[in-house]
This record gives C-alpha cells, structure tokens and sequence, in this order.
C-alpha cells in the first residue's frame, strides 16, 4: 500500500518536473513540443554515460546522469532553438514535434540505446529525491516569477511587439526560456530513467509530449504553482476512480477527459489561476516613491544619458514609406531637438502613424535616411532604438493585459532595473534593493500619471481613459529621452484631455522631448511648441502653433477645396482620408476651441 503511494507520489513529481520544461517556454508565449526529444537524449546520454551506482554509490551516478543529462537537454535546446526561435505559435510546435520524432526514430535505430527493446537502468530514484528535484525546479520557477527576467517573459508572452519597444530583446529572452525548458526537461529524462528501470524510445513519443504539454496548461502558465497542481490533477484523478471502482474499459479514460475538458473549458487560466496573485503594492512603496521624487533617476537604477537641451533628437532626410503602390509617407525632412513638444496632425491616412513607426523602428523606410538618438533607423532592431532612450505608447492599445497596473509599469522599466534573477535565487540583499528602486520608479510613474490607487487592477480591468494613462505611465518608467505618444487623447472626455495636455506640458518642463500624434487640433495647439502637418504622406507645413492655425495649405487638407469636391483623387496615400476629417478637428483649429484647458502644472521638477 506504502509503496503505491510512493509511485503515485513520484510519478507526480517526475509528471510536474515534465510539465515545468513546457511551463519554461508557454510563460513567455512559446508552444514547443520538442521537449520529449530532449528528455530522450538525456536519458539515454545519462544513462548510457554516467558511471553504475554499483561503482560509485546510488546518489553520486544520479548526479552525474543529472549533470549530463541536463547539459545535452540545454545542449540540443540551442541547437534547435537558434534556427526557430523565430517561429511562432503552431508553426513552432510543429517544429519542435518534427524535432523530437526525429530524435526518436535515431534512437530507435540505434544499438547502444538498445533499440525498441530499450535500455535496461538500474532504479535509484527515491520518491524524497523525486519530490526534492521537483522542490528545486519550482523554486526556480517561483524565484524568477518576480524577477526583471521572468517579467520580461510574460510581457513577450502578452505582446511581444509592445514588449520590444520596451527594450526587451525578445530573441534573446526566447532562446534564453527554450534552453532552460531543455534543461528541464533533460533532468526529467534522467530521472524518469533511473525510477522506470527500462526506458525505450517510444517512452518519448508525440504521446508523452502531448501529456506534458496538457498537464501544463491544466495547471496553468501564469503561476509557477502550475505544472504540480496539473500532474497531480492528472495522476490523481485515475487513481480516485480505480479507488471508487470506475475501472471498466473506456469509462475511465472518458470520464478522465472529461473533467479535463471542463477544467481547460471552465478554468482557462488552468487550475493555478483559482489561487490569486498576490498584485498588492508593498506597504509604503507610494511614500517612498513620492519621498524620492526629487532625487534624480532614483536609487539602483541605472542612469540614464539625456540630451541637452537644442540637441538634435530626430533627424530624418528624405524618410519615405512605400506598401505596394501607396506611399504612406514620402520625402520627409525633420529635425526635432531635444526639449521640444511636436505635435503630428493631419488627416486620416495621412502617414502620422506609419511614421512614428519608423522613428521608433518597428516599421523600416523604404527610403530616405533617419537618425534616433544615434541610432540609425532601419539597421537597429526596436528593443536597441529603446535602449537608446525612445519610449512610446501605441495608437490601439498594447498593454500586457493580464499583468497589473504596476506590473505592466514594471516591464516599462525594464532598461533603467538591473537584472535581479540569479541574486534572487540566493536571496542576495543587493536584488531586493534594486527591486525596491525598480519599485519605486514604477509608483512614481503610475503617481505622474495618477493612476497611484489602481497599481494592484489587471490592465483589462481599467476603463479606457486610464488604459491609455498607464500607457503613458509604461512609457515613462524607462526614463526616455524621447517620448512618442500615438493618439493619447483619444476616445478621453474634455477634462482627461485637458490633464493629460498639463501632463505633457509638465513633462516637458522636465526636459523630456516629445513627439505626439493626437486628432484633437485644439489640443495640439495649446500644448505643443511646433506643429508638423501632414498630408498624403508629405510634411505640408511645420511651425509654431499660431502659424499652423492661420496656414491657408492646412486649413484645406482638413477642409478640403472646392476642386478636390469636383473630384480630385490626389495621389499618394488614400483620398478618403480627407473625407474622413474628424470635424472636431476643423472646428479644433483655433487653439483652446475644443475642452477648456487648466492652467499648467507647476509641481516641481521630477525626473519621470
Ligand atoms: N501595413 C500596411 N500595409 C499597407 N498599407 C498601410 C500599412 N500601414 C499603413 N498603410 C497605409 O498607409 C497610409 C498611411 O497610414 P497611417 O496609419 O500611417 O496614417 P495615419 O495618418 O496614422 O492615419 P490615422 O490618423 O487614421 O491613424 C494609409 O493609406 C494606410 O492605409
């Protein structure tokens, strides 16, 4: 009776270890299922390598086995990780799968692996010593939960995009998730081996990664507490019905995947997310954060270079965007100088987002030249333009939804945090007090933007205004040199567009250059030290706000002229987005028009 429970215990801890290797790569978005393919090379190279336990001692062979077996696992991950870890989604399950079949049929055909008979191991493996592995493997996972790393993992998992321009090397981070599922998933292949006596290649089929991969999500991937709660969901739900008599033929396996289905149906966030997040802000994080408003970048971050004021920020020569046959943006000549407020207008269409996009590299020019805070853009990958001190926020929202207010602010620090993960592990000092500081710049952020008493709220869970707040709030966290604001305004009440303008205009004050797109005119005009107009793709006027109110070639981009009703399609980018003029943008021209604005701030100067 004792020695049941202990397999059903051990067979619990080697099914959670198992599961943890998926768990590696779906916190960061990834379905791999290559990882039966590794537990199959460490098994047999563990096994086959390590010395007998007859010669060295039971415990000493299981360690080495673990060693080796955990180093091919790692070993293998990054030879099949390098050439598709740009692969997304199905694409690089199927991958993987092709992988870990290969792996198998090589084994198979192999005599020192024993063939189909398989390879006769001798069992050391204790249910303690299962349970202390499996002991190791969450700490890992519950460690790195909280750290800079494991943030940036679920921020690529929650949008990988927004997760680049928040300087996050998405490639790096994948890779760096896809060895550590090869590692553990190697060290379940050792251990499998040393406690099933016998281990053949089939041990490893498409059969044995599908159960670790659905033993994962029923657990969950958003809780490290995960991948134990879904093998000992999947262990023991057959053994509750062999204990009440449930044995007969197929109603075992039926009503087993039955409950499955209801707990993958019912519990999407697998069985973890019944236990809640703790998303609290650490008691007097907020006053310490206001304490240290003043004090420069803060305490354990790392600092930042800014450039002086009039320094040239954006430079772009001839930048030009082509998709097809239209011409999203053509010929822009711009300089933008560090200090200044430059609001993007034009109509619909008229390439104001396609060319932020470039600025802050997500899209490449089709021609033309373009220099970001030194860096040159079309050759610099997004997350480096970000480091060089761009931050933005996005026309439709990108906010990691499932992550929290201060978590989403968190990631936005991601640059200025230093990495705190491996300290973690040993409990080092050092790694609180740079949590504390990434901590504290997060608060000070949702504070600028006052969002301070929604840090614990999911993202999704805030109304739209504040979604676009904490937006802003992301943005700021990495402490950028230039901030672009992709239609912040929108779908906000006059009162919130008239704060956010005294936020701009107070941001600038502290020296931040920003570059903003915004529909809302009368806004533009009020906040903004220059206005570059845009129209079909071209720069049709650029000036001081009064200027542009007056300028006789913007007022008939927005209104149009009597020959263009006649039918002018123009060229370049589309026509309709003339006809799709917000008319609050006409009616907004004269500055102040639309939404009374307060008088500016005047808080003190704040390094955020
Ligand atoms: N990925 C794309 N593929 C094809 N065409 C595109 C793409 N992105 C933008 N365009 C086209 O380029 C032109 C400029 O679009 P863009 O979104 O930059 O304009 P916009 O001024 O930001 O408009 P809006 O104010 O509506 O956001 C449009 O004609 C648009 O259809």
């Amino acid at each position: 009776m004792l020695d049941e429970y202990a397999t059903t215990l051990t067979f619990i801890a080697l099914g959670a270890i198992f599961a943890y290797s998926f768990y590696a790569v779906l916190i960061a978005g990834q379905l791999s299922l290559g990882q039966a393919g590794f537990a199959a090379l460490s098994a047999f190279a563990g096994a086959y390598l390590a010395p007998s336990p007859t010669d060295v001692g039971d415990v000493p062979a299981l360690l080495i086995a673990v060693a080796i077996g955990m180093s091919v696992g790692a070993l293998a991950a990054v030879v099949l990780g390098l050439p598709t870890m740009h692969l997304r989604g199905v694409f690089l399950a199927i991958a993987t799968l092709g992988f870990a079949e290969a792996v198998r049929v090589v084994l198979t055909n192999q005599e020192w692996t024993g063939g189909a008979q398989g390879l006769g191991v001798p069992r050391v493996l204790t249910v303690g010593m299962a349970w202390l592995a499996l002991g190791l493997v969450a700490y890992w996972f519950w460690r790195m939960g909280r750290s800079r790393y494991g943030r940036a993992l679920e921020a690529i998992r929650e949008d990988e995009l927004a997760a680049r321009a928040m300087g996050i090397d998405v490639g790096r981070h994948r890779l760096a998730a896809f060895v550590t599922a090869g590692a553990v998933a190697g060290l379940y292949g050792v251990l499998y081996a040393y406690y099933v006596r016998l281990i053949a290649p089939d041990d490893f089929d498409f059969v044995a990664a599908v159960e670790g991969l659905v033993t994962a999500v029923v657990g969950g991937s958003t809780m490290f507490l995960g991948p134990i709660l879904g093998s000992g969901f999947q262990t023991i739900v057959p053994e509750i019905q062999r204990a009440v008599g449930v044995e007969a033929g197929w109603i075992r396996p039926f009503l087993a995947s039955l409950l499955l289905l209801v707990v993958i149906l019912f519990l999407p966030g697998g069985l973890a997310s019944l236990i809640r997040r703790r998303t609290r802000l650490p008691a007097g994080a907020a006053d310490d954060a206001r304490a240290d408003a003043g004090e420069g970048p803060g305490r354990g971050l790392a600092g930042r270079h800014h450039p002086a004021a009039g320094e040239p920020v954006v430079s772009l020569s001839g930048l030009g965007k082509e998709y097809g046959g239209v011409h999203a943006v053509r010929g822009v000549d711009l300089e933008i100088r560090a200090g200044e407020v430059v609001g993007l207008i034009g109509p619909n269409g008229a390439g104001k987002t396609t060319l932020v996009n470039m600025i802050s590299g997500l899209v490449p020019p089709s021609s033309g030249t373009a220099t970001v805070l030194g860096s040159t853009i079309g050759r610099t990958p997004v997350h480096r333009i970000a480091a060089a001190g761009v931050s933005r926020t996005f026309q439709h929202s990108k906010l990691f939804n499932r992550l929290s207010a201060l978590e989403n602010v968190l990631v936005g620090a991601h640059l200025v945090s230093r990495p705190t993960f491996l300290r973690r592990l040993l409990w080092l000092p050092s790694a609180r007090r740079d949590e504390r500081a990434a901590l504290r710049q997060a608060v000070r952020c949702l504070d600028r933007v006052g969002l301070a008493d929604r840090a614990a709220a999911r993202a999704e869970a805030l109304s739209y205004g504040d979604q676009r707040r904490l937006e802003i709030a992301r943005a700021l966290a990495s402490d950028p040199s230039l901030l672009i604001l992709d239609e912040p305004a929108a779908g906000m009440n006059h009162v919130e567009a008239a704060r956010l303008s005294e936020l701009i205009t107070s941001l600038a004050r502290d020296g931040l250059t920003i570059l903003f797109i915004e529909h809302n005119v009368g806004m533009v005009l009020q906040t903004c030290t220059r206005v570059v107009v845009l129209n079909f793709g071209e720069v049709i006027a650029s000036g001081a706000p009064g200027e542009i109110a007056a300028d006789p070639a913007v007022i008939e981009a927005y209104l149009g002229s009597d020959e263009d009703d006649a039918g002018s399609a123009g060229s370049g980018a589309t026509a309709a987005g003339r006809d799709a003029a917000p008319p609050d943008a006409v009616t907004n021209l004269t500055p102040g028009a639309a939404g009374t604005l307060d008088t500016p701030d005047t808080t003190p100067r704040n390094p955020t």
